[in-house]
């Protein structure tokens, strides 16, 4: 299946908690999630990862390490898409919510809201949470249906990213 859009996705970590917005429109409306977006034309992965965090609650994030990556396969879009998934520790400002992320909140690592996520993350968070190397393939036949997935941890992220290509 040919890869459409790039995007990223940003995990802001303080005291074993992580920060998430409700999306309040297109993509993944009505759902928890960190903060990210389509890579554009002539940005960086990294670039693009700043930049959506700033833009989405408001804070600069000065320690973005990627740490892994998902290919998700949309049967019924018949394309693929590839999210760089980061996770950040340090950030200058106060997190503030945005026309697009609203509200945003803390929460501890316990106690996710996977309920009211996409059916994807209970899958990969874990890695991302102990900020390990994975890499994941996520094979949805709807938007809410997985019909197979594939999770991966590595030693170094070089190695992670060359399973989602
Ligand atoms: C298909 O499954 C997905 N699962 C999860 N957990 N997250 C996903 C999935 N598909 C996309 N995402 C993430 C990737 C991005 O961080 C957001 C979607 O970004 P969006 O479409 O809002 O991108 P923007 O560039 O901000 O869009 P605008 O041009 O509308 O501002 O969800």
């Amino acid at each position: 299946m040919p890869v459409g859009k790039i995007f990223t996705l940003v995990f802001l970590k303080r005291n074993n908690s992580v920060l998430l917005g409700l999306k309040t429109r297109g993509l993944g409306e009505g759902l928890w999630n960190g903060f990210g977006g389509k890579v554009e034309e002539n940005e960086t992965v990294a670039n693009c990862a700043r930049r959506e965090v700033e833009e989405e609650c408001g804070v600069i994030a000065s320690d973005l390490k990627q740490i892994g990556v998902v290919r998700y396969d949309l049967d019924y879009d018949k394309s693929a898409d590839v999210v760089h998934i980061f996770t950040c520790s340090k950030f200058d400002g106060f997190e503030k919510p945005s026309e697009e992320m609203n509200p945003i909140k803390w929460y501890k690592y316990t106690d996710i809201p996977f309920e009211q996520m996409w059916p994807d993350a209970p899958k990969w968070y874990p890695f991302m949470l102990k900020d390990k190397y994975f890499s994941a393939r996520v094979i949805y036949t709807d938007k809410n249906t997985i019909k197979d997935s594939i999770i991966q941890e590595f030693g170094s992220l070089s190695n992670a990213l060359k399973l989602a290509q």
